[in-house]
C-alpha cells in the first residue's frame, strides 16, 4: 500500500521538533524566529536631536526673520552627531551651528536649515522663521525605552535586524538554523569539474541539495558522497549526524541490486515507503542516532521535488516556522497526462496572463530532465485522483523562486 503526499510529510512533520533556542548575534539572525519578546532598552530618538543640519536657535528669536530681513544671531558653538548638546545653553540672541542627528543643546526650541541662513560661523544670519519644534526629533517619538518591538514568533527580516540593534540589542534569541549534511551516494558520481570514464556521471543532486538546504535559510554543515557500500554509508553517517540536527541522502532507496542506502538502513532507524507521487516514489525517513535522516531519490528531479515536499516543511518546522509557499491557482495553457492514484508534481513555465495565470507544464517530465527542471519556475500539484488535466482546467501551482506574484 504506498502513502498518499499527506501522510508521508505529516509522518514526517510528527517525528522533527522545533531547536532549542539560542542567543546568536542581531547579523546572523535574518530568517529566524524569535523565542522572546524583544523589548526596547532606550527610547527612539534617545535624545531630542536636529533633523536638518542647520542651526539650534530659539524660535521666540527669530519670528521676523525672512529673506531680505534677516535676524543675526551669535553662534556659540557647534554640536555634529556623537556630539554632547548639554554642553551648550542658548540663550536670547544666540544660536549653535548643528548637524543633522546632533543633540539639541539646551535653550534652544527650534532649528533652521542652513540653506535658510548665510551660513556664518561667528555671527549666522536666520532669513526664516522658525516655529518651535522645526526641524527637531523628540526623544521617544518612535519608540519608549520598555515597550514589545519584535514579539516573539517574529520571523528576523532587514528591518527587524535594524529596529533590534537601534533598541539596544546585539543578540536575539532565536531559533537556530538547523545544521545539514548532504549525502549522496552511488559509485557513478564523480565531482562536478572532474573527467568522466565510461558510466560515470557528474554528480549533481548533493550540491543541488545544499542549495535548497541554503535557500531555506537552514545551514549546510557538510556535502559528502559514498560509494555504493553500506559500511562506508554507516561511518560516514554516523561521522555526520555526530555534529548536525538532519541528514539528506539522494539515491539507493528503490529496488537496485547496489541500493545500498535503503540496504544499510532499514534495520537501523530509517523507514522505507512507497509514497502516491510522480516524481519521488521511493522515500526513506527515520532517525539515525537520534538525528533525523531525509533519504530521497537518486533521480535529479525526484530528488529536487521530494526536497520541496518533505524536507522543506521539516526544516522550517525545525527553525520554528510555518512552512509558507507561494501558491496560486492557474489554468492549463495545454493538456497533461497524470498517473492514476498518484499525485504528480509537474514542472512548469507559469507566467501572468492577464488575471490569471497560465501554466505551460515543460515537455521532458522525466525524473531525469535536469534542464526542464530549470526551465521550470513552478511545481503543478496534480490530484492523484485525476488522470488528465486539458487546456483551461484550474490547478494548483508553487512558484518557485525567481517568479513575482503581480
Ligand atoms: N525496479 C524498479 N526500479 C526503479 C523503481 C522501481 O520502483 N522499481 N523506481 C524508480 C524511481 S521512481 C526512482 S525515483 C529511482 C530511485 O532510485 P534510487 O533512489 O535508488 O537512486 P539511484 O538508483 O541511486 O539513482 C537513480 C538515478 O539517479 C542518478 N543519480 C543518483 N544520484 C545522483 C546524484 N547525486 N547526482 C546526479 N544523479 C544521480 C543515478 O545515476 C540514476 O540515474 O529508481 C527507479 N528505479
Ligand atoms: O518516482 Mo521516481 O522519483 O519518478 O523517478
Amino acid at each position: 500500500m504506498m502513502r498518499s503526499v499527506a501522510e508521508h510529510r505529516d509522518a514526517i512533520l510528527a517525528a522533527v521538533a522545533p531547536l532549542a533556542p539560542v542567543a546568536l548575534p542581531i547579523s546572523a539572525c535574518r530568517g529566524l524566529v524569535t523565542v522572546a519578546d524583544v523589548v526596547a532598552e532606550v527610547d527612539l530618538p534617545g535624545f531630542n536631536n536636529s533633523a536638518m543640519d542647520g542651526y539650534a536657535v530659539r524660535a521666540a528669536d527669530v519670528t521676523t526673520a525672512r529673506p531680505g530681513a534677516p535676524v543675526s544671531l551669535r553662534v556659540i558653538g557647534e554640536v555634529a552627531a556623537g556630539g554632547d548638546g548639554a554642553a551648550y545653553d542658548v540663550g536670547v540672541g544666540e544660536a549653535v551651528r548643528i548637524m543633522t542627528g546632533a543633540m539639541m543643546p539646551a535653550g534652544a526650541d527650534a532649528v533652521v536649515m542652513v540653506e535658510r541662513t548665510d551660513g556664518g560661523t561667528e555671527v549666522v544670519a536666520i532669513e526664516d522663521a522658525a516655529p518651535v519644534g522645526q526641524s527637531i526629533r523628540p526623544a521617544g517619538e518612535d519608540v519608549r525605552a520598555g515597550t514589545v518591538v519584535v514579539p516573539a514568533g517574529t520571523v528576523v527580516n532587514p528591518r527587524v535586524v535594524a529596529l533590534a540593534a537601534a533598541t539596544g540589542h546585539g543578540t536575539l534569541a532565536v531559533r537556530p538554523r538547523p545544521r545539514v549534511a548532504v549525502l549522496s551516494t552511488g559509485d557513478e558520481l564523480i565531482p562536478p569539474g572532474m573527467p568522466l570514464r565510461p558510466g560515470q556521471i557528474h554528480e549533481s543532486n548533493a550540491p543541488m541539495l545544499a542549495a535548497c538546504v541554503e535557500a531555506l535559510g537552514a545551514e549546510v554543515v557538510r556535502v559528502a558522497s559514498v560509494s555504493d557500500d553500506a559500511d562506508a554509508l554507516i561511518a560516514t553517517l554516523g561521522e555526520l549526524v555526530a555534529s548536525c540536527d538532519a541528514v539528506v541522502t539522494t539515491g539507493g532507496v528503490s529496488m537496485g541490486a547496489y541500493d545500498v542506502v535503503k540496504a544499510a538502513l532499514r534495520d537501523r532507524g530509517v523507514e522505507f515507503v512507497q509514497v502516491a507521487m510522480q516524481p519521488g516514489k521511493p522515500q526513506g525517513f527515520g532517525a539515525f542516532d537520534g538525528v533525523p535522516v531525509f533519504a530521497l531519490p537518486g533521480n535529479p528531479v525526484s530528488a529536487f521535488v521530494s526536497f520541496e515536499m518533505f524536507v522543506a516543511p521539516a526544516l522550517d518546522t525545525m527553525m520554528g516556522r510555518s512552512h509558507e509557499r507561494r501558491v496560486v491557482t492557474g489554468v492549463m495553457g495545454h493538456a497533461l497526462d497524470s498517473p492514476a492514484g498518484r499525485t504528480q508534481i509537474a514542472r512548469a513555465v507559469t507566467r501572468r496572463a492577464g488575471s490569471t495565470w497560465l501554466v505551460d507544464p515543460v515537455v521532458g517530465q522525466g525524473s531525469h530532465f535536469v534542464h526542464d527542471l530549470v526551465r521550470a519556475n513552478s511545481l503543478v500539484i496534480v490530484p492523484a485522483e485525476s488522470t488528465r488535466l486539458v487546456e483551461g482546467d484550474p490547478v494548483e501551482v508553487w512558484l518557485l523562486d525567481g517568479v513575482h506574484d503581480h
